[in-house]
């Protein structure tokens, strides 16, 4: 069946084309967004949901959503989307990180220009029939010092526009290197410099804890005497109330925001103040912004959707289409490792280690260990899949370790997985033959050589004769038909691991008969 998505935002309409195109069937109910009650009735029916802002994607929202496996946002900011709860029921969420970026820095270019000339103003008074020529004396750019709080995608084509305009441009942001910095010609500083010297200062950050309020009544006071202020990032960078405080007292000379702490916002203390200028949240809107994030995210869900390649996921790493199917195996095989060692742990897992041998070391090791903690985890919890096994193994305190090497042994590539608990230490390896198929190479140290079917019987036994006969016979007066039998030892007469595939599931009264089979240590049902 078609995978359904839902575009509950007003996207373009050029990605219902996509949908349509690569055979995903899409609602196009651009109004729903903003229906919650609407949204929550519908979304168990989608496997996509397509959003710009409009959208709150909620908690609610999540756990009514029993089919979705990824939103993709056609845009930047995700913090509509509750992440953490989306990762947490195995949502991936995308966006699109560059498809707008242009559009708004222009937008953060034009609200400079805009409130440097009071244009708004001007031409609500001149369309009056005012004629005001001397009410509205405005400031020349030119040489001003431009100062940039963020200096990523969009604060960096700010950065090189507003060197265009021939401004001094300086940048505040942590995570700038000096040698980007050095490229893009603008000088990095601290936020208490950039505070003191600029004239026009620009948000371009994203809206977390530490960025909160990172323009308040203090920063304002640090500021210069008829500086202004630009957001086009998100609303409350900047306390608004300490914002208005000073566009009336004139320590700012002009402010413009496109974005408010409350969207959509009907009201706000900004609004009224003679030197504030204000968009509703425009900054991504023109034509080919839109045209650029609809495709693209259109695109990367169809991906996901029709052939597992994930890009620009926020909660799982990519896969490239190309990858994609080269990775398939291994990602059987990795889920398959983990849920043998998830099946037959007992107690609390306190670390998981994945080595990663020979060919599978060059692979995409981050999602086969995803693969390995959903194999690992889907016995011990209700849901789990690559997006939130990682998370889902954090939360409980498992220390993950990965292992890249050369290929060693006869095996030209395999994957070793080592679970650790308060008890014991138990290992699991596998690999992937030609034919695509993964096998089991070893467990607790002993080879073999086991494919693993539907229903298996993992057995610890004395390796001693007449044991094959016995349970061969338990088995078969019980009429368990034997599919597949896989014998490893650790020497002549020792330990003994027996992987025996099933044509059903043992029942439990049969389970306690094969403990009683001579040289029996122990028999346990797995199910893959
Ligand atoms: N108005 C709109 O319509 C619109 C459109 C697109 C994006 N946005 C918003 O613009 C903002 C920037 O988007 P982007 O694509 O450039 O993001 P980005 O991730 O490329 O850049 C953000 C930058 O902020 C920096 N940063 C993070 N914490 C910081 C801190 N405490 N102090 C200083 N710098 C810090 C990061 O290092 C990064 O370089 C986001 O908030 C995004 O949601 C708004
Ligand atoms: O983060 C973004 O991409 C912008 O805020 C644009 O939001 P919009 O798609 O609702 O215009």
């Amino acid at each position: 069946m078609a995978p359904k998505v839902l575009i509950s935002d007003k996207l373009s309409p050029a990605a219902v084309q996509i949908f349509k195109d690569r055979g995903v069937e899409a609602d196009f109910l651009p109004d729903v967004g903003k229906d919650k009650e609407k949204l929550r009735e519908i979304i168990g029916q989608y496997d996509g949901l397509a959003i710009r802002s409009a959208t709150k994607v909620t908690e609610k929202i999540i756990a009514a959503a029993d089919n979705l496996k990824v939103v993709g946002r056609a845009g930047i900011g995700v913090d509509n989307v509750d992440i953490p709860k989306a990762t947490a029921r195995g949502i991936i969420v995308m966006n699109t990180p560059f498809g707008n970026a242009i559009t708004t820095a222009e937008h953060a270019i034009s609200m400079m220009m805009a409130v440097a000339r009071q244009i708004p103003a001007a031409d609500a008074s001149t369309q009056a029939g005012k004629w005001e020529k001397s009410r509205f004396m405005g400031r020349e750019i030119t040489g001003k010092t431009l100062g940039l709080i963020g200096c990523g995608n969009i604060g960096s084509i700010v950065a090189e526009r507003g060197i265009g305009l021939k401004m001094k441009v300086i940048a505040f942001d942590p995570f700038l290197t000096p040698e980007r910095a050095l490229a893009l010609g603008v000088e990095k500083v601290e936020l208490d410099g950039l505070l003191s010297r600029s004239d026009f200062i620009t948000l371009h950050t994203p809206l977390t804890d530490k960025t909160r309020n990172t323009i308040d009544a203090a920063a304002i006071a640090q500021m210069r005497d008829g500086a202004y202020l630009i957001n086009c990032a998100r609303g409350g960078l900047a306390d608004e109330q300490a914002v208005r405080d000073a566009l009336d007292s004139g320590k700012l000379a002009g402010a413009a925001f496109d974005v408010f702490v409350d969207e959509p916002a009907k009201e706000n203390v900004l609004f009224g103040a003679p030197t504030f200028v204000s968009t509703p949240h425009l900054g991504a809107s023109t034509e080919e912004a839109q045209e650029n994030v609809a495709l693209q995210v259109a695109e990367q869900m169809c991906d996901y959707l029709l052939s597992g390649a994930v890009r620009n996921a926020l909660n799982m790493p990519s896969i490239t289409a190309e990858e994609a199917p080269k990775l398939a195996p291994f990602v059987r095989l990795a889920e398959q490792l983990g849920s043998f060692a998830g099946q037959l742990t007992e107690t609390g897992i306190e670390r998981v280690r994945l080595e990663y041998a020979g060919a599978v070391a060059d692979m995409n090791v981050q999602a086969l260990t995803s693969a390995a903690l959903t194999g690992l985890l889907t016995p011990l919890l209700q849901t789990v899949n690559m997006v939130s096994a990682p998370i889902l193994a954090k939360e409980r305190g498992m220390q993950i370790e990965e292992v890249r090497r050369d290929k060693q042994g006869a095996y030209e590539t395999y994957i070793r997985l080592t679970v650790e608990t308060e008890r014991q230490s138990r290992s699991v390896a596998g690999t992937v033959f030609a034919d695509g198929k993964p096998r089991i190479i070893q467990v607790k140290g002993i080879n073999m050589e086991a494919e693993l079917g539907e229903h298996m019987l993992y057995i610890t036994n004395e390796d001693k004769p007449g044991f094959i006969g016995h349970l061969g016979m338990e088995l078969g007066n019980n009429e368990v038909n034997i599919a597949t039998f896989n014998l490893g030892r650790t020497a002549p007469g020792e330990e003994a691991i027996c992987l025996v595939e099933v044509d059903a599931p043992v029942s439990k009264e049969v389970m306690a008969r094969l403990e009683t089979v001579s040289h029996v240590k122990q028999v346990k049902p797995l199910r893959f």
